[in-house]
């Protein structure tokens, strides 16, 4: 059999944050990601839905430059993967996900457990860090309502305080693009409305980095976000403006079930018909 002749991909967008092409990611012969094609402009705010093991993890894992994939062409923020040093690439890029999570030392305090994001590591080690930085941490623990606990052990904290953290983490470098993935799961009902409310604020900044925010809940869908990408089996089942992406129809097929989904107030909720 003749080999397959190397696909080619259209040149990408200079000005876009994200711009995949053919993306497909192969593990064990099965394809976790199928030829998605998608691309974020710095002002947009999307949210990426999808049923447990739809590939939005990995879709992720792709677009924060932490996996490469098997097929196609990655854009990130003008760089394509696989001709960067993806070590300069990182810090351009907010990502709060549970694996990183992990990785977050508990004996470490709340201050220096965002502090260390600025040097791309986890744990504190030796590096000197400055007042500006320091200050830079508290105003960011402030606007998640969590300044109060700088000098805690990051381990005492409880979930959702912890899922406040990392996210103020995830945006001490200043990233153009913020990734969160789950930022709600394990949350109570009055975390998840305080950070819904949180990220709402975030979103209708205009000032505030391009936003990609993964849920399997249309009830944590921020008011503000302006696209969705709705993913089954890793392909795209929908993908472009919230208001037309986002219909009973679309969900109903991303999730396997006829539903049906109301929105009031900028805030959506489903349920099985
Ligand atoms: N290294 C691997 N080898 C084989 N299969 C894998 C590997 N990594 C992930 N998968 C599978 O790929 C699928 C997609 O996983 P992924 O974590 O991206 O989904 P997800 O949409 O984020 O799911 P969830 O909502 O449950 O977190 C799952 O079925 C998972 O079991």
């Amino acid at each position: 059999m003749a080999p397959e002749a190397p696909r080619t991909y259209p040149e990408p967008d200079p000005d876009a944050v994200l711009d995949l092409a053919g993306v497909t990611v192969t593990r064990s012969g099965n394809d976790l990601l199928d030829e998605i094609s998608w691309k974020v402009a710095p002002e947009d705010r999307w949210v990426v839905l999808g049923p447990n093991g739809a590939g939005k993890t990995t879709l992720l894992s792709v677009a924060a430059a932490r996996l490469h994939p098997t097929r196609g062409r990655v854009a990130i923020l003008g760089e394509q993967l696989g001709k960067v040093d993806v070590f300069e690439l990182r810090p351009r890029i907010g990502l709060s996900s549970a694996s990183l999570a992990e990785r977050i030392p508990s004996d470490e305090t709340v201050a220096d457990v965002v502090v260390t994001a600025a040097y791309a590591v986890v744990g504190r080690f030796n590096e000197q860090y400055d007042g500006l930085d320091a200050t830079r941490g508290r105003g960011l623990l402030a606007q998640f309502g969590v300044e109060h606990l700088a000098d805690r052990l990051y381990g005492t904290l409880s979930e959702g305080e912890r899922k406040r953290v990392q996210i103020a983490r995830a945006l001490m470098t200043d990233p153009e693009v913020l990734m969160l993935d789950e930022p709600a799961a394990g949350l109570d009902l009055g975390g998840r409305e305080d950070l819904v409310r949180r990220l709402s604020t975030l979103a209708r900044d205009p000032y505030s980095p391009a936003l990609i925010l993964v849920t399997h809940h249309v009830e944590e869908i921020p008011p503000g976000i302006t696209h969705a990408l709705l993913l089954r089996k890793g392909a795209v089942v929908a993908a472009g403006p919230v208001e037309s992406a986002l219909t009973a129809e679309t969900l109903s097929s991303t999730f396997g079930l006829p539903l049906r989904l109301d929105q009031r107030d900028g805030r959506y909720s489903a349920r099985a018909l």
